[in-house]
């Protein structure tokens, strides 16, 4: 055959097969609007994605993609069939645990409290032991106690009330000084602030819970906590896994629900519309006749108003389905005074109703207790005291005291 006419059949050949390796390629999947890792300095997302019941079967009339909430309409996500919430509590019934009942806890916790705050307790016990309390023991009282992040007014006002007793009573009974001590450091705790969280079902309706702060406090730990706390009271909790920044954030979530049998609303995709994910877990509870929805959301930093404006739209648009009854802030005792400045941009944006103070078990610093009480108004409602599932506790002022004394 002419040389010319097999080269030509050759190309032909060649141009058909790269043809067919082109169309036969499945064209590739968008990827989202961020990377998977992305940081709280990120825009806030523009809005796509779908939201899902965790372990929800893949079908193909699973819900469009965008579930973008344009205010003041109506979220437009997927409807969750009730029954696709069912059949994920199922598959993860025969692994579930039992979490530690929540009473007792604190004191069951005591010994982390007592060992990472000693020397706020047991220093003060010492020096206010001594058998002549000098100017300079007081300076030292004073010291402990700003050191202990207690604040500068809360510690003035308490070494005044020592210094006060002391003169009056005149004892260096160690007892009597521990008596003393206990006393004054419940006040400044303040036992009359109502510590409950609101988890019970109203108005026909579940209680709506949010829990926001910055990012690395502790808030999905926090959350899956708290489900363990309240599961352990046998109530019925649906998760919202409306941080959508972190991409295992709504992985972590479902892990910490799977294991007490909790469902987790979450989407599949990058980039989605938190406020669309907070709607649907509100839905989900409701058609569930939930106790409580708890909705974890991104970690945020509070000098960075489009993110803080997302956590008002978030708020808002649960709030077209049900008013949020808890808004709790987690903050993390390690960064002490720092926190308190970003409780307070939160506090502008939300209505905080409690504080969940995390990693009390690693620092000294319990005094900041009363600073951030004193600061906002609002009580620290849980503390945080290991890594551990059930290492969260109901806070109370006698409970906390005692600890630190002991
Ligand atoms: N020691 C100790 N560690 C804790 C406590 N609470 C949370 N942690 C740890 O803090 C780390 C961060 O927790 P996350 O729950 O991922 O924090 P987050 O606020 O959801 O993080 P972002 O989603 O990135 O904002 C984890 O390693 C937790 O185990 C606590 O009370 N004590």
């Amino acid at each position: 055959m002419d040389p010319i006419i097999l080269i030509s059949l050759a190309s032909v050949l060649l141009v058909g097969l790269v043809l067919l390796v082109f169309i036969d390629r499945k064209p590739k999947r968008p990827r989202g609007i961020y990377p998977t890792t992305r940081d709280a300095n990120d825009p806030g997302p523009t809005g796509t994605g779908s939201t899902a019941v965790l372990d929800r079967p893949e079908t193909d009339d699973a819900g469009p993609a965008g579930t973008a909430v344009a205010e003041p309409e109506a979220p437009v996500a997927a409807p969750v069939p009730a029954k696709d919430v069912v059949e994920a509590e199922e598959s993860t019934a025969p692994e579930l645990e039992t979490p530690a009942p929540a009473a007792g806890r604190l004191a069951r916790l005591r010994a982390r409290l007592a060992k990472s705050n000693s020397i706020f307790g047991k220093g003060l016990l010492a020096l206010l032991s001594t058998d002549n309390i000098t100017d300079d023991v007081w300076d030292e009282v004073e010291e402990t106690l700003l050191l202990a992040d207690l604040g500068t007014e809360p510690t003035m006002e308490l070494v005044d009330n020592l210094r006060e007793r002391v003169t009056v009573e005149g004892s260096r009974d160690p007892q009597q000084v521990k008596a003393m001590l206990h006393e004054e450091l419940v006040k400044m705790v303040d036992p009359t602030m109502d510590r409950r969280l609101d988890a019970s079902r109203k108005e026909g309706r579940p209680a709506v819970m949010m829990v926001v702060g910055v990012n690395g406090v502790g808030k999905t730990t926090t959350v899956g906590k708290i489900g363990r706390v309240l599961v352990a009271e046998d109530r019925h909790v649906v998760f919202g896994a409306a941080d959508t920044f972190r991409a295992a954030a709504a992985e972590q979530l479902a892990t910490w629900g799977a294991r007490v049998g909790v469902d987790t609303v979450r989407s599949y995709e990058d980039g989605a519309d938190p406020a669309s994910v907070a709607f649907e877990a509100v839905k989900t509870g409701i058609e569930q006749e939930a106790d409580v929805v708890i909705v974890d959301t991104a970690g945020r930093l509070q000098n960075k108003a489009n993110l803080m404006d997302e956590l008002g739209k978030i708020k808002r648009v649960i709030e077209k389905q049900a008013a949020v009854d808890e808004v709790l802030l987690v903050l993390d005792a390690t960064t002490g005074q720092n926190g308190l400045a970003q409780a307070k941009v939160f506090a502008e944006v939300v209505n905080i109703t409690g504080i969940a103070l995390t990693k009390l078990d690693g620092t000294a610093k319990g005094g900041i207790v009363v600073a951030i009480q004193r600061e906002l108004g609002v009580p620290v409602k849980l503390v945080g005291l290991g890594e551990g599932p059930d290492d969260l506790a109901p806070f109370n002022a006698e409970g906390f005291v005692e600890a630190l004394l002991d």
